[in-house]
């Protein structure tokens, strides 16, 4: 039984974290919300009304679903989704969140890297693409060392690495097409670039106009990310060269939802390096610092709703808890020394995402703390020892 009319009806393609915020922060707003992944019992499944289990790279598997649920709303939440279904029910009248365009361009770095570095002339770093060993050695000669490469459709750094000296060429070949989602043997060379910091900057673009999260900090390892802090402290003239350039990217994009859009900072350059057209896990911090989180802005922006303006609480740090190894029986224990940390003027709180699984580097879990006086620092630290606290016990150890 269905207890109400829904506000809309919402199909999630990829279920995992930020999927299980985004169906929580709908769901308040009376939605009705279909999960899909490639696996049962992903994170956003255990929160929706329903739940589909299947390839999102499978076209007919794709279309069946979508028909199945006739959707108001499409809503991505992972980069490998057949993206040419989406297009063809957009045509159709379904919203494509934020459109069938961004999913498509966002989903492969060449084609977003094309309309930034080329169409709108965005700072990037140098880069080249290769669709084989000889064309990427080609491309080390051009780029120099060091470089990165990354598989064009890939995310949470699979398949990146980091080309020192032209030795490491065929290692890094390797490594990329093991790690690359989707049918295409490609990968983009990227100059490396010493940056001094850099920053997610949530762009949420809605019928209102596009609005601004102040910019968030973050450290990645293994281009994945470790920490994320908010706000993160940059020249005023620095964050309205991002601004400007974020603002560009999603009206060029177009439609409606939050984006995540990722810079480089070096001295007064600000250099464009990709964007998510969805929450970004760096973002994750904003359950703990803004009034209204990633999830709920993009919630809002989607439903067509006006977005007030966004209040940071107080300065705010993330911390994720990762898995060390492949295992279906565990369990997570420690929450109580974590959330005991929490404090007359420190918030400390963890989110479990509920993964089924574990696997090397997965991400189990996330600190969040927010602290009174503005110190960033001080929130930072607050979120890694709450981390830290939290143990994944193995079965059997
Ligand atoms: N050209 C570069 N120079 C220096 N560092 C880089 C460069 N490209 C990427 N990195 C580092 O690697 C991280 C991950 O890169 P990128 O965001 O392109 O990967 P991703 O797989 O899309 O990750 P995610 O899906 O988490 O955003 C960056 O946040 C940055 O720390
Ligand atoms: N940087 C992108 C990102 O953080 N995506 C998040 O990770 C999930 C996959 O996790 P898994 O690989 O552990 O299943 C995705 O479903 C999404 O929530
Ligand atoms: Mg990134």
């Amino acid at each position: 039984m269905i207890p109400m009319t829904p506000t809309a009806t919402i199909l999630l393609l990829g279920s995992g974290e930020l999927g299980r915020e985004f169906v929580i922060s709908a769901k308040r707003l009376g939605c009705r919300v279909i999960a899909c992944d490639n696996y049962a019992a992903a994170p956003a499944m255990q929160m929706a009304d329903e739940s589909e289990v299947f390839s999102m790279l499978d076209g007919d598997a794709l279309a069946a679903v979508i028909e199945r649920h006739r959707p108001d709303f499409i809503v991505p939440e992972v980069e490998a989704i057949r993206t040419e279904i989406l297009a063809e029910h957009e045509a159709r009248g379904t919203v494509v969140v934020p459109s069938a365009r961004a999913a498509q361009m966002t989903m492969n770095r060449d084609a977003i890297r094309d309309m930034a570095a080329g169409d709108l002339g965005l700072t990037t770093s140098e880069y080249r693409y290769a669709e084989s060993l000889a064309d990427l050695r080609a491309a080390a000669d051009e780029l120099g060392t060091p470089f990165l490469v990354k598989p064009v459709m890939s995310s949470s750094g699979k398949g990146q690495s980091t080309v020192n000296t032209p030795g490491e060429v065929e290692a890094a070949w390797d490594y990329a097409v093991a790690g690359m989602r989707g049918d295409r043997q490609r990968v983009i060379a990227e100059k490396f670039i010493d940056f001094d910091y850099e920053i997610t900057l949530l762009t949420v673009s809605a019928a209102d106009g596009v609005h601004f999260c102040p910019p968030i900090g973050h450290r990645q390892e293994r281009g994945d990310y470790r920490e994320s802090w908010q706000p993160a402290t940059m020249a005023p003239a620095a964050l309205k060269r991002a601004q400007d350039m974020a603002r560009s990217v999603v009206l060029s994009l177009g439609g409606h939802g939050i984006f995540g859009v990722e810079f480089f900072v070096k001295g007064e350059e600000v250099i464009f390096s990709e964007l998510s057209p969805r929450p970004h896990d760096t973002g994750l911090v904003t359950l703990a610092s803004q009034d209204y989180s990633e999830f709920d802005l993009h919630a809002r922006a989607i439903l067509g709703l006006p977005i007030p303006p966004i209040v940071l609480r107080g300065a705010s740090a993330s911390a994720v808890i990762l898995a060390d190894r492949d295992a279906d029986a565990f369990r997570i224990a420690g929450l109580d020394d974590a959330l005991a940390r929490g404090r007359d003027g420190t918030f400390v709180d963890v989110r479990i995402f509920g993964k089924p699984s574990t696997r090397p580097y997965r991400r189990m879990g996330v600190a969040i703390a927010r602290v009174g006086g503005g110190d960033v620092d001080a929130a930072r630290a607050e979120a890694v020892a709450a981390a830290g606290l939290v143990r994944i016990e193995y079965e059997g150890e």
